[in-house]
């Protein structure tokens, strides 16, 4: 079988093997700037074939490894649960290799366990060619590929896939060469027919095979996925596993959970890891499988599905014996008997090395800090563009809001027997801007946020220029959206015409959609989308109470005063109230057949009790809420990321 793929072979910073052909499903490449890789000229196994090649190969060995949960919050007891048991494995080079087991067996804990991803209540070592993993090092030369398609829908697979090549290869890559990259890796998975198609428009298997051609992109050696054919039909599986074994061809070393595979797949993968409770059941060859549990006492049935007979086993369906008896024969992973060929596994003086826990994202991505910025703005604004709610649902309703608010409210602003009308709209302008601003976030955020997870643990970006390019992305859209709006409803209800007003007016009601967006920002990264639908507008009421609409500062009691200094909307308030009747304004015209109470602007802004002079306090203020509120979701963002771990 011929594999092809990209030529070039670029591997962090550095272009380590330029000009190279693989045939035969070989590369040669130079020494590579990892430090977890062997560049020795080394033997590796595929199936049972015997293969040589110069080649930076990754072997795992994993001792020990145990994972306990931690249950429970501030608010419950905490409790612990061990999931993962002392289990110890090997996976060689070149081989693609199936971690099964029953559901909640410890498949894809164990998955998170060797890929870095889960730090926390991890205990056991886990050696790479020998050498104790840097987390650093090994996280450039592998990826995760998550089970639910975390990709970017509204982009085609050919601007997915550009945008990965510019994230994930360095800069002084040319153009040229990334869509040559890119147009391989497409041909080799199948997807240069659907180069144009947005990836919300891809079929199940298709997505999955451009999850698994983005990562591809930096030619990692090591490639874990979660249930890579979980929720395709069978052709589609055969045709995905068949994708990921032309890669192990170069010496990729390849681990898939997988749930139940169909006697032809399992015969695909070359070894097999099965777990069950935590612990290990079986590890060796596919083809080894039977005989092992021919030699344990439990052969399996003719015309039996091996891979069906041993999670029934570990299931417990024969009796709670078998798995037990399994887990002894194969010392809960540490036999490698069943290997294809253990009698030639790399024999490695094992040494410890310092681990490096948590990384810091520095020296760990391929492009620099601005080039990242670059491509995530662009990668922002054609999503824009195209983005339904995001954009166009937010435009329209800000006009559609605007004339309805515009036409009840008519000509009051202007009206001396309609101040207090006008009062009232100024609030429904506020709360207007803060709902649809902090709602719209809080519900497209927390699925920006799967993606955010997977290409920073992927290394496309450092959450700092993920975090500079959502920002800035946004500000064009939220003015348009905030100046349309005030244009509609500042004339339609007949404000003050002084240009110093309504710029004073529009600057309050920015200042109010940014600082709601922050709000936004922070409950879509911490909550989902059920509780941050929950958290957002209850914590609207407090704020509306203490903004001084309804009850006035003064009446606040003494205990409960510190309140308005917490709510924006107390800010946001004095500021239009200052714009539209602050500045001296004259007296307010009355209608001859009306009673005009608050025609005078001074008595009325003394009933109401809001200062007028204020503005630029209220500016100040609200400027500082707007930083608080942005620093503080960046920390959630981070504390989030480094918490999923
Ligand atoms: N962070 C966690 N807190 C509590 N329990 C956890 C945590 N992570 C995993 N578990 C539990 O550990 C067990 C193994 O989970 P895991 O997702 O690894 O299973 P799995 O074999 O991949 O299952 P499936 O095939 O259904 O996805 C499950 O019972 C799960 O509920």
């Amino acid at each position: 079988m011929e594999a092809v793929l990209h030529e070039s072979t670029y591997v962090g910073n550095s272009k380590v093997g330029e000009n190279l052909k693989y045939s035969g499903g070989f590369e040669s490449v130079r020494p590579s700037v990892h430090a977890n890789v062997n560049s020795e000229k080394v033997h590796f196994y595929n199936g049972n074939k015997k293969m040589e090649s110069f080649q930076n190969t990754v072997d795992i060995e994993f001792e020990n490894i145990t994972f306990t949960a931690t249950q429970g919050n501030i608010l419950s007891k905490k409790s612990q649960k061990e999931i993962l048991h002392r289990v110890t494995g090997r996976f060689p080079p070149g081989q693609l290799i199936a971690i099964m087991g029953p559901s909640g067996a410890g498949k894809s804990t164990l998955l998170d366990v060797l890929s870095g991803y889960r730090l926390q209540g991890v205990n056991g070592t886990v050696y790479v060619n020998g050498r104790t993993r840097n987390l650093k090092q090994f996280r450039k030369s592998s990826c995760y590929i998550t089970q639910d398609d975390r990709l970017q829908p509204l982009l085609t697979v050919e601007e997915n896939m550009l945008v990965a090549a510019d994230l994930k290869l360095p800069s002084t890559v040319p153009s040229s060469e990334k869509n040559k990259i890119v147009d391989e890796i497409l041909v080799t998975l199948k997807l240069s027919e659907t180069k144009r198609v947005r990836a919300a428009g891809l079929s199940g298997g298709q997505k999955k095979r451009l999850s698994i051609a983005l990562e591809l992109v930096s030619n990692p050696m090591v490639m874990f996925l979660d249930e890579p054919t979980t929720g395709l039909d069978s052709s589609s599986c055969t045709t995905c596993i068949t994708l990921l074994k032309q890669l192990t061809q170069q010496g990729k070393t390849i681990i898939c959970t997988i749930h139940q595979p169909s006697a032809s797949l399992f015969t695909m993968f070359d070894q097999v890891y099965v777990l069950a409770d935590g612990y290990c059941l079986y590890q060796g060859g596919t083809s080894r499988m039977v005989p092992f549990l021919e030699d344990v006492g439990f052969p399996c049935p003719k015309y039996h599905n091996p891979a069906d007979y041993v999670i029934e086993l570990a299931c417990g369906e024969y009796g709670q014996d078998k798995p037990e008896k399994m887990i002894g024969a194969t010392k809960n992973g540490r036999s490698i008997q069943y290997f294809n060929d253990p009698d030639n596994l790399l024999n490695y003086s094992k040494y410890k090395d310092n681990e490096n826990k948590i990384s810091k994202d520095d020296g760990l991505l391929p492009t620099s800090q601005l080039n990242q910025l670059k491509v995530l703005l662009r990668r922002g604004f054609l999503k824009s563009a195209r983005d339904e709610t995001l954009t166009y649902l937010r435009v329209g309703t800000n006009i559609v809001v605007g004339i309805m608010l515009g036409s009840i409210y008519w000509k009051a602003g202007n009206d001396g027997s309609k101040v207090l009308d006008n009062y009232n709209l100024l609030f429904a302008i506020l709360m207007h801007h803060m709902m649809a601003t902090m709602m719209l976030t809080i519900l497209t955020f927390p699925q920006e946020m799967s993606i955010l997870i997977k290409e920073h643990f992927n290394r496309w970006y450092s959450l700092k220029m993920y975090y500079t390019s959502v920002t800035l992305v946004d500000i064009p859209i939220s003015i348009v959206c905030c100046f349309l709006f005030t244009i509609i409803i500042y004339f339609m209800t007949d404000q003050p015409n002084d240009s110093v007003r309504f710029l004073m007016f529009f600057a309050t009601c920015m200042l109010v959609v940014l600082v709601a967006q922050g709000v936004g920002l922070m409950i879509g990264a911490y909550f989902d989308v059920v509780n941050g639908t929950f958290i957002g507008p209850t914590l609207t009421v407090p704020m509306m109470m203490f903004s001084g609409f309804g009850v006035r500062l003064c009446d606040l009691p003494t205990v409960m005063n510190w309140g308005s200094y917490v709510s924006y909307l107390r800010y946001g308030l004095e500021g239009v109230v200052g714009a539209i009747y602050g500045l001296s304004r004259d007296t307010i015209e009355c209608p001859e057949d009306k009673f005009c109470l608050y025609k005078y602007p001074k008595e009325f802004l003394e009933m109401v009790d809001v200062r007028s002079d204020q503005f630029d306090n209220d500016m100040i203020a609200l400027f500082i809420f707007l930083f608080i509120l942005r620093i503080s979701a960046f920390v959630v963002l981070r504390y989030k990321l480094i918490s999923v771990r």
